[in-house]
């Protein structure tokens, strides 16, 4: 209060009891000049310091020129920044990447901070509820730093004391708007610190087509798609779990079908086994010639086939025990994935109460116990309520697609997420611009990453039948 209010002005905060019989005035003590001085000079120094360390082309280009005129006079130096324009054009030109790290995302990011978040803060925070407004005096979240890269601004925003971050987290609508972003994530950067992520562009707004089909046979982590910053989407899909829950269209099936395409050459030199339920029957029959004998669509038959990889999955702990923790694929003991085409169909829609218990049971059993011995399961489901899927805890790594009500989303990734800014309730129903779009949230990561898995189309199922049939013999 006393560094907003200095001298005169904090003398004149006056308060009474509510009969006005004693009156509060504050001490005001006066501070020798000197100590002002140096308080005002070392921020200078240490704004100066930071200043150089963040921007250090900006500030050696203004020290360069003014170095010159001082040695050769104004007239070089003139020269000098005539040159600069050219100069950067060809940096950007020989090597765009540390041109635009050094040059071109900063100097984005001061034009995005002055014009769009400083601009707006203060009425963005008061209105949203994040700042107060409190006789005549406004106490606001301090607005640290503003960041770019390619596809979103990171804002560093130091909270107000007090605050928490779901008081962030529920207004992350407000402030997509008020900065005039299509969404905003909240992440924590440390106590009291926030990164607030602002995207300028979707680069997931297009379908993505197959990816082409690895070279080198690996185990994962599997690359299926792209993430929102434009990396790739790597899946791991050894030593976890995946959970894939979406609305029927959403794009399940291109999340399945990217990480069979990943792992075909795993398969071909046997050190993966794809094992695929398919209550359906639309989905993974397609490509049935890839499963060789470990297909299946009736729900006895794949109650039996859960059953037998649960009898891997002994088999190999009882070898392991005592002399190995995890597993390392082999062809001996190549690493099982068992794909479930819309689980919900086995567990929850079967009338057979025999039948569902038993194949509850085994996929309780291959999540609690696969992935330290090479089992995993990847399994899809529409419909994530607790009655339908009652083990979708036991999945670490989870993927919500485009989801029907709000609800639904922190069902599948996990309390907070939708707050944090996993909105798959608004994923575009129309196939080219949401099917395949969804959020991840990993067992390692609190913090939900939006994606889009590459579309394997009919023709390139055929195309991975014709060249890899009776791999998974
Ligand atoms: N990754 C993707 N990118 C672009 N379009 C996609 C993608 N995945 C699917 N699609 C489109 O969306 C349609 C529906 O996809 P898909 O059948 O995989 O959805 P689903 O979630 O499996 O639905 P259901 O549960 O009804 O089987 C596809 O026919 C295709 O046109």
């Amino acid at each position: 209060m006393f560094k907003k209010l200095p001298g005169d002005e904090a003398r004149n905060l006056v308060s009474t009891t509510p009969d006005t019989a004693v009156v509060f005035r504050p001490a005001v003590m006066q501070t020798p000049a000197i100590v002002t001085i140096v308080i005002w000079l070392s921020r200078l120094v240490a704004g100066l310091v930071r200043l150089v360390v963040r921007h250090p082309v900006a500030v050696a280009i203004p020290v360069g020129l003014g170095v010159i005129w001082t040695l050769y006079g104004w007239r070089l130096a003139l020269v000098m920044a005539g040159f600069l324009p050219s100069a950067g054009l060809s940096w950007l030109l020989l090597d765009r990447a540390s041109f635009l790290r050094l040059v071109g995302w900063p100097l984005l990011a001061w034009w995005r901070l002055v014009a769009v978040y400083r601009r707006h803060w203060q009425p963005v925070m008061v209105v949203s509820g994040l700042g107060r407004h409190i006789r005549g005096r406004d106490y606001l979240p301090r607005l640290v730093r503003v960041e770019c890269d390619g596809w979103a601004d990171r804002v560093s925003v130091k909270m107000l004391n007090g605050q928490a971050v779901t008081d962030w987290a529920d207004r992350i609508e407000h402030l997509a708007h008020g900065f005039g972003a299509p969404s905003c994530r909240v992440a924590v950067a440390r106590a009291g610190r926030l990164v607030l992520t602002f995207p300028r562009r979707d680069p997931l707004a297009e379908p993505l087509p197959a990816l082409p089909v690895p070279d080198e046979a690996s185990v994962g982590p599997v690359e299926i798609g792209r993430c929102e910053d434009g990396s790739p989407l790597r899946l791991k899909v050894h030593g976890t779990h995946v959970l894939i829950a979406g609305a029927t269209g959403a794009g399940k099936g291109s999340y399945l079908w990217s990480t069979i395409r990943g792992l075909l050459p795993a398969m071909r030199a046997g050190l993966v086994q794809v094992w695929a339920l398919d209550p359906k029957r639309m989905e993974l029959s397609f490509g049935r010639a890839l499963f060789g004998a470990r297909y299946a669509a009736d729900p006895k038959e794949c109650a039996d086939l859960l059953d037998d990889a649960v009898c891997v999955m002994q088999e190999r702990a009882d070898r392991f025990a005592g002399l190995q923790r995890s597993h390392t694929p082999t062809a001996a003991d190549p690493f099982v994935l068992v794909l479930v085409d819309e689980v919900a169909f086995l567990t929850a829609y079967q009338p057979d109460k025999q039948l569902r218990q038993r194949i509850t049971a085994a996929l309780a059993t291959l999540t609690t116990q696969g992935r330290a011995v090479g089992v995993g399961v990847m399994a899809a489901l529409q419909d994530p309520r607790k009655e339908v899927m009652n083990i979708r805890n036991l999945f670490p790594d989870k993927i919500a697609l485009r989801l029907d009500e709000s609800e639904q989303v922190d069902m599948v990734l996990g309390d907070g997420a939708r707050d944090r800014g996993a909105l798959a309730d608004h994923i575009s129903p129309v196939p080219e611009l949401g099917a395949g779009v969804g959020y991840v949230r990993l067992e390692t990561s609190p913090d939900p990453v939006r994606v889009r898995a590459a579309y394997v189309s009919d023709t390139d199922i055929r195309a991975m039948v014709a060249e890899f049939a009776g791999v998974g013999r």
